[in-house]
């Protein structure tokens, strides 16, 4: 299962009402992949919040199916995100005393204990799959990209039916960027789901469905 993605007038805004981005209209297909590049500052990571529905000041609407996110609640924006949406943030946002599994199952804090068990099972999956090493107590001595698996995995954990991915594949080298390139999108592929990405790694953006250019906070 997955969800199309209509976006109309679109407009985030600073507290001081500096525009951050405008875009009139966007559509991705239900199990579509799309890449979005642009030089830094253009405002990628701007709408990739957007469409999550974590940023303040935004009007517009943002359709993922039936649901204009920006008319929901901050607590409906918020159980939206929980039941529909993973998301790979730019600095991972692991929680450095929590071990690999507890950082990919945090959404077990809010599950009912009946569900706890899948999702644990689907997490430690999801990490061994990714070669993550399991016997690390906490993630504060692991590598770059053994965190970055971790953020990836941690999104895929609830088996979502959108992934939104900001620059998962940076800083990391060639070999670990395209084996994380793997990981990510074979697991979107094979559900069909709808994959959003930020990237500046073109051999990841190549492997997208359609690539869109976001420059000065408008998609050319
Ligand atoms: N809350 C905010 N208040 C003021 N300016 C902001 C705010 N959030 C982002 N900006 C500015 O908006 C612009 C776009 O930021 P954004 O992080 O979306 O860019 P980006 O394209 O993802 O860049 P990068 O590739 O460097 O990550 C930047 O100039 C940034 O400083």
């Amino acid at each position: 299962m997955s969800l199309a993605l209509e976006v109309t007038d679109l407009s985030v805004r600073t507290a001081r009402h500096k525009a951050l981005l405008e875009v009139g209209n966007l559509k991705i297909d239900a199990g579509a992949a799309v890449g979005i590049r642009g030089p830094s500052g253009a405002g990628k990571s701007t709408l990739l919040s957007a469409l999550a529905g974590l940023t303040d000041r935004t009007s517009g609407t943002i359709r993922w199916g039936d649901t204009d996110i920006l008319s929901l609640s901050r607590a409906g924006r918020s159980d939206f995100r929980a039941s529909t949406i993973g998301f790979v943030f730019q600095d991972h946002r692991l929680f450095e005393e929590l071990s690999p599994l507890q950082n990919a199952s945090l959404s077990l804090m809010y599950a009912p204990k009946s569900e706890r068990r899948p999702v644990l099972a689907r997490a430690g999956a999801l990490l061994s799959t990714f070669g993550v090493p399991s016997d690390h107590a906490t993630v504060a001595p692991m590598s770059g990209g053994e965190r970055q698996r971790i953020a990836v995995a941690r999104a895929l954990t609830q088996d979502p039916q959108i992934i939104l991915a900001d620059e998962p594949t940076a800083n990391l080298d060639r070999v670990t960027a395209q084996t994380l390139g793997n990981d990510l999108l074979g697991s979107v592929r094979n559900a069909g789901k709808t994959l959003v990405l930020v990237s500046h790694d073109d051999a990841l953006l190549a492997r997208m469905d359609t690539i869109l250019t976001l420059e000065h906070g408008r998609l050319l």
